[in-house]
């Protein structure tokens, strides 16, 4: 109840108790470090060459601000990698493989979306990281109950519902490093832009040995206020807690009870390179219905299939997304609105 009322009021929520064994998130820091320190031609055979939304290897191929309706920002200061369990379909890949890939976890008996214990994590991972990486995905599954339980508990929302719109498992692997250390920041640079994210509610571990860097707009004018009016407050590092933040398709869903988050990465704070871990809970079925949002919360909204709503926020990562879209500076305007009134 106390995280449904965190998240009614900012989207955002530190918390502890949440079943991940400390010893499983440094594993896997520590071997997510050993990835990023390695040469660049080591990390860019991980590069599917097509830039953020397909998984695997990026360098500086995002621009957060975006996904708040402004494209006038240089690109993030971040490197990331992305991975899954073997055969699920999870993370931004997900909303890729929607249309192919949908039978693969079923064929692979091991490995289902109601129990993770038996799954690796797909071949493409590098070597260094994929054992850490699946021990830390399995004990992320306690977590993405105690979400759904809090969903429910507080909103009133039914089995069935949840079942329908929500992968239990659904969250993938994202691993953020901001290489701090060793480089500055361009003029008007972050680590990661002022944002919300896309679906359900990431999970974010932060790093130890730089604590800093993560900030929360707590001014409560959510998406649509200025950039002027927001109050960034340092998100205070508790030791062994995670940092939940509502994306957008989730604020939605519950007509708005629960806020997106808006937060971003600063640079340059700490000379220290930092390493976050994400992965999530709450995540939409990108094969799920069309869906307005659970009974009582949203029934004045229009419905919203999360393969498409999804599939759009993912492209809106791309710093390539406006020239993609060949849109207009005129047109750009009305997709900011529409980013900002949640309807991307
Ligand atoms: O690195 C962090 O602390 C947060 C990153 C973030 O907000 C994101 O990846 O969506
Ligand atoms: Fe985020």
């Amino acid at each position: 109840m106390e995280l449904s009322r965190s998240f009614e009021r900012s989207g955002f929520a530190v918390v502890t108790g949440h079943g991940i064994p400390p010893q499983h998130v440094e594993s896997l820091r520590s071997a997510a470090y050993d990835f990023f320190r390695s040469p660049m031609e080591e990390k860019k055979k991980y590069d599917k060459g097509k830039g953020y939304g397909f998984g695997g290897y990026n360098n500086r191929r995002e621009n957060g601000a975006q996904l708040l309706g402004d494209f006038s920002r240089p690109n993030d200061l971040v490197e990331s990698l992305h991975a899954g369990l073997a055969n699920l379909r999870s993370g931004v890949e997900a909303v890729q493989l929607a249309k192919g890939a949908a039978d693969a976890a079923d064929a692979h008996g091991r490995c289902n979306a109601k129990d993770v214990s038996g799954c690796e994590m797909e071949e493409s991972t590098p070597e260094v990281i994929s054992r850490p990486a699946a021990a830390f995905l399995h004990s992320a599954e306690h977590l993405a109950h105690l979400a759904g339980r809090a969903l429910q508990l507080s909103q009133g929302v039914q089995d069935e519902e949840l079942d329908l719109v929500i992968d239990p498992m659904g969250g993938g692997l994202r691993l953020a490093f901001y290489p701090f250390g060793g480089e500055e920041p361009s003029e008007g640079q972050m680590g990661y832009g002022a944002h919300i994210d896309s679906g359900g509610i990431t999970v974010v571990s932060l790093d130890p040995s730089n604590t800093g860097g993560l900030q929360v707009d707590i001014s409560g004018i959510g998406t649509t206020g200025e950039e002027e009016d927001r109050h960034w407050v340092d998100v205070p590092f508790v030791r062994d807690s995670l940092v939940l933040n509502v994306g957008a398709l989730l604020s939605r869903w519950t007509g708005g009870k629960w806020k997106a988050s808006v937060h971003r990465v600063v640079a340059g704070q700490a000379k220290k390179d930092r390493l976050s871990i994400i992965t999530g809970a709450l995540s939409p079925k990108v094969d799920g219905p069309a869906f307005r949002g659970f009974t009582g919360l949203a029934d004045h909204l229009a419905p919203v299939s999360a393969a498409e709503y999804l599939g759009t926020r993912v492209e809106l990562h791309r710093p390539e997304y406006a020239e993609e879209k060949g849109l207009s500076m005129e047109s750009l305007t009305q997709e900011s609105e529409r980013i900002r009134q949640l309807q991307i």
